[in-house]
């Protein structure tokens, strides 16, 4: 399982048009993620970490570069093709969660699922599954309102979970918990790319949850500063 690379982005840069001139977000950058990798991103406010993960992830398109996903070339697609490719294979999580109030834990991975194409009865056995496996199965009908920081983001996770991508990314996913829950959290992504073989890669500036990731990624001034080294196991 190991030392495929899943993600490989090659010269990625990003620079915005301000008052005064440009602001460079990201200089041109080299990043992979491997199969069963989980990365984590840090570095200072403004360093460029969300813009690095938008970028790879597809959501923001680069001034100049290249990303292979699954041996595709994201940037040479149409956007019909790389929305496809995002629903299929790809997880987000994001801080804040972006659960929609009017649906409960269920329908909010069922939603998705059944976006994929899946008929909803088998929709809803693979939410109440996900849910079940991130310690949710008592929380099936409530809704966000009724829900804890720390479940609601489990509620984020196990939606990104139940499509079975093959890349996550996550932008600061325990910001707004406590440590307790933040480093279920960080445990759970750390969990999903050993058992399951999937890429995550998770913007954090949370220097508590660097223990669980395979490999830190140092980011300064819209650089690279380190690409870390990938641990070799991890004891729990
Ligand atoms: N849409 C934009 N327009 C202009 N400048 C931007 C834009 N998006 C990001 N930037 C600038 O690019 C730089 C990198 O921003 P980015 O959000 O990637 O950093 P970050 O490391 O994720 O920061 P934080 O930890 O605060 O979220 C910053 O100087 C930011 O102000």
């Amino acid at each position: 399982m190991r030392n495929e690379p899943l993600l490989n982005a090659r010269g990625v840069g990003k620079s915005y048009a301000t008052g005064g001139g440009r602001v460079i977000a990201l200089h041109p950058t080299d990043f992979a993620v491997e199969r069963g990798e989980f990365v984590m991103v840090s570095g200072p406010s403004g360093s460029g970490k969300s813009t690095l993960l938008a970028i790879i992830s597809g959501l923001l398109t680069p001034d100049a570069g290249q990303i292979e996903v699954l041996g595709r070339d994201i940037t040479a697609m149409g956007k019909a093709e790389a929305d496809a490719l995002r629903l299929e294979s790809f997880g987000f999580i994001f801080q804040g969660f972006h659960l929609l109030p009017a649906l409960t834990a269920m329908e909010q991975v069922s939603i998705v699922l059944r976006r994929q194409g899946l008929k909803s009865r088998l929709a809803d056995t693979r939410s109440a599954l996900a849910l079940e496996a991130v310690g949710l199965g008592h929380r099936l009908k409530n809704r966000p309102d009724s829900l804890s920081g720390g479940e609601r983001q489990r509620v984020a996770i196990a939606r990104a979970l139940a499509k079975r991508p093959q890349l996550i990314f996550a932008d600061e996913p325990t910001s707004a918990l406590d440590s307790t829950n933040g480093r279920q959290v960080a445990e759970m992504l750390r969990a999903t790319a050993l058992e399951d073989g999937v890429g995550v890669i998770c913007v954090s500036h949370d220097p508590r949850l660097e223990v669980y990731a395979d490999r830190v990624v140092r980011m300064e001034d819209g650089r690279i500063t380190d690409p870390g080294v990938r641990k070799e196991a991890y004891s729990g």
